[in-house]
């Protein structure tokens, strides 16, 4: 049990702040934590997560820079900074802190837990904001974040925060819970040495919270549960503190109880983690080794980047070089997140912060993320930081203007998102229906819709989205492999007897449940083609199920679907689970016998009745009526699947005249035709965008 014993050694730093301080609920707390009471560890033993991938994250897991480190040869920060600048009061302050008393850290939470109103209460408590502004979310600073109530990119902010009469330099990173942006999440955790881990009083431990904290634990951070939202009337929270033992092996008496919303306990949080969370190691006076941890754009100054520095400084005016890109630059500016940018002199080994270059960075592909730099002249004695694996995109969608004279209009826009959201991927896309457009891949469905939420919020652009579809992977007679992103390049039906086999890429989801809902979620997971790999009954009348299922599945609002079915209760998180074989045939919707490229989907044979017949009832819905018949079909090769047909527009001119007055009818006849004839010549049908726009809505 290699795991269970690098558990429990994480956590032996003593905890100054233990939870019955908090008024409110010390009684329960005491209860439960007897002092002679060993961490159980049964459930980790027989739990889920117990299997060789979990135990290989913690065998794995890197040891961090600051645990190899044992010498901390840290200057006196006063001696970087020459006593001809004139600095601020706040960098007079930071200058005065040393690396000992600096600490990094990150809220490992499930969606909606809390995090970014807990850091908006840091925040006041520390003075970094006033608690006027404490009414909305600080650190949600995209509009799409505010409104929808969640993180999308991770956001940093530093705080000062006086302990005992001597300063401490707090930084939190506020990291997004949904599993979509793991990536994000992950990259957070190389700039901390701790994580607080904040666990909802009512809802209990989810699975985000198991999923993000073996993130953390992976990456050797220091764990410090918090119980958040201990004011709710349905807090339960010895149930929690039960689920902290058995879950993560924590001790639960170090747990700390408060309420991120009221702010109860809340300032006791601060010294605990000054006391749980260890300081970066780190040398001021060692060449630069300076971790590109996050970047974005900024029109003025270009990319500006987010940075770890692990040795060395770096101040305005420095040459710096990349090791991913070997290009050189020269710094423009440093500066904290304070939690606006606000520039310093020097930024030193173990601050976390961000730079710009002058002239600036202008792709902002140049700033790879986990890339390592150091000052021009070091690259030999400096060893780069191992890096990180870029996110893979898992969704794809094709995007259109909806009128064709917007394109370049809507390609800046969407080129200024790509250019702040790196995870997502880009590609022109042509379609014979919508013309000219984008394939854009996304990191799963919400990040998906989150994006077309900040193109409509942040540009106004109005925009034809497909439906999101996933990749496919075809292995050909002679043993080629090909993937296809787009349904229009999958190969047609007569061809895949004979000479491929497909393949779908699958997740492995872990859903939390109810016991009373249990039923219902695992009818949906069937019904999404899921393979059931492991039912656990958990605390507090909790199931955890895992299913193998098709990742199109997942992106088909799996979690919207279970949502519904467990009355908001359940929780989703899944991994990638490689590919499958499986029978994929391309349906296609055809209309008067073409087919209409934007609607082509690959599917699993076993969809194809029900998508098809429900494709042309629905198309037919949204095109008009034409001077002649149209006949819309959904096809899998020559097959066809169904069929609706649309009645022309027909004056019935002829019944009106008299049978014997042959030379009029015939004219009247052939001008029907005439203006049929033009309409098949303007491409066959004419199809309105609207009516894509809405049989592409949901
Ligand atoms: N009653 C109560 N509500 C809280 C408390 N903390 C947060 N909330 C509410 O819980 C909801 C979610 O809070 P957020 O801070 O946005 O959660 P989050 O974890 O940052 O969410 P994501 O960033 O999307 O993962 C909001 O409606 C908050 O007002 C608390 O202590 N008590």
């Amino acid at each position: 049990m290699g795991g269970s014993t690098s558990l429990s050694a994480v956590y032996t730093r003593p905890c100054l702040r233990q939870a019955p301080r908090c008024a409110s609920y010390s009684t329960r707390s005491l209860s439960l934590s007897a002092p002679s009471r060993a961490p159980p560890r049964l459930y980790l033993r027989s739990s889920p997560w117990n299997n060789a991938s979990n135990y290989a994250l913690s065998s794995t897991a890197r040891p961090r820079p600051w645990e190899v480190t044992t010498a901390l040869s840290d200057v006196s920060a006063r001696r970087l900074y020459s006593s001809k600048t004139t600095m601020s009061d706040l960098e007079r302050r930071i200058a005065a802190i040393p690396l000992d008393r600096f600490r990094n850290f990150c809220i490992v939470a499930h969606i909606d837990h809390g995090k970014s109103t807990l850091s908006d209460r840091l925040l006041e408590i520390t003075g970094t904001i006033s608690s006027s502004n404490t009414n909305r979310q600080i650190l949600d600073t995209l509009e799409v974040e505010r409104e929808r109530g969640i993180t999308v990119k991770a956001q940093t902010c530093t705080m000062i925060y006086n302990h005992n009469g001597e300063d401490y330099l707090l930084h939190l990173v506020d990291t997004p819970g949904h599993v979509d942006f793991r990536a994000e999440v992950t990259r957070s955790y190389a700039s901390c040495g701790g994580a607080l881990l904040l666990i909802d009083a009512s809802q209990g431990v989810q699975a985000q919270t198991v999923a993000n904290f073996f993130l953390a634990f992976a990456e050797g951070l220091k764990i410090l549960p918090v119980i958040n939202k201990i004011d709710m009337t349905a807090a339960d929270v010895p149930r929690v503190l039960e689920q902290i033992e058995s879950t993560f092996e924590l001790d639960s008496s170090k747990a700390i109880g408060v309420s991120a919303k009221t702010g109860l306990n809340v300032k006791n949080l601060l010294p605990a983690i000054v006391d749980t969370i260890p300081a970066p190691a780190g040398d001021a006076t060692k060449p630069l080794r300076m971790l590109l941890v996050d970047s974005w754009y900024d029109s003025f100054r270009g990319v500006v980047c987010l940075v770890r520095l692990f040795d060395g400084t770096v101040k305005a005016g420095d040459q710096l070089v990349s090791f991913a890109t070997g290009h050189k630059y020269t710094v423009g500016e440093v500066g904290i997140r304070y939690p606006t940018q606000v520039p310093q002199t020097i930024l030193r080994a173990g601050q976390v912060g961000y730079v710009f270059f002058n002239p600036g960075m202008k792709k902002i592909q140049d700033a790879k993320l986990g890339d390592t730099y150091t000052t021009v002249g070091s690259e030999d004695v400096v060893e780069p930081y191992p890096g990180f694996e870029e996110p893979k995109p898992m969704v794809f969608v094709a995007a259109f203007p909806t009128d064709p004279a917007d394109y370049s209009r809507l390609s800046d826009s969407i080129s200024q998102l790509v250019l702040n959201d790196r995870s997502i991927t880009l590609y022109k896309d042509h379609s014979e229906a919508l013309g000219a457009g984008w394939r854009v891949g996304f990191l799963g469905s919400l990040h998906c819709s989150v994006f077309q939420d900040r193109l409509r919020q942040e540009y106004g652009a109005s925009v034809i989205i497909t439906e999101p579809a996933v990749q496919t992977k075809v292995m050909w007679e002679n043993g080629q492999e090909t993937i296809h992103q787009s349904p229009v390049d999958f190969p047609e039906f007569e061809e895949r007897k004979t000479r491929a086999t497909f393949f779908e890429p699958f997740v492995l989801a872990t859903l939390t449940v109810p016991e009373e809902y249990l039923g219902r979620a695992i009818e949906l997971c069937e019904a999404s083609r899921g393979e059931q790999e492991s039912i656990e009954f958990f605390q507090g009348m909790q199931v955890i199920l895992k299913y193998r299922i098709p990742t199109a599945q997942l992106v088909d609002d799996l979690f919207g679907k279970l949502k519904g079915v467990t009355k908001g209760y359940a929780t989703l998180d899944y991994e990638d689970a490689g590919w499958r074989e499986s029978d994929l045939v391309k349906l296609q919707l055809l209309v008067n016998k073409q087919p209409v490229d934007a609607i082509a989907r690959v599917v699993h044979r076993s969809q194809v009745e029900r998508l098809g017949r429900q494709w042309v009832t629905k198309f037919k819905e949204h095109v008009q009526r034409q001077m002649f018949e149209v006949v819309i079909q959904a096809a899998v090769g020559k097959k066809i699947i169904a069929r609706e047909t649309l009645k022309p527009f027909r004056k019935d001119v002829l019944a009106k005249l008299h049978a014997s007055d042959i030379t009029r009818r015939k004219k009247l006849l052939e001008k029907q035709k005439e203006g049929r004839k033009k309409l098949r010549a303007v491409g066959n049908v004419v199809i309105e965008q609207e009516a894509f726009q809405k049989f592409l809505a949901k």
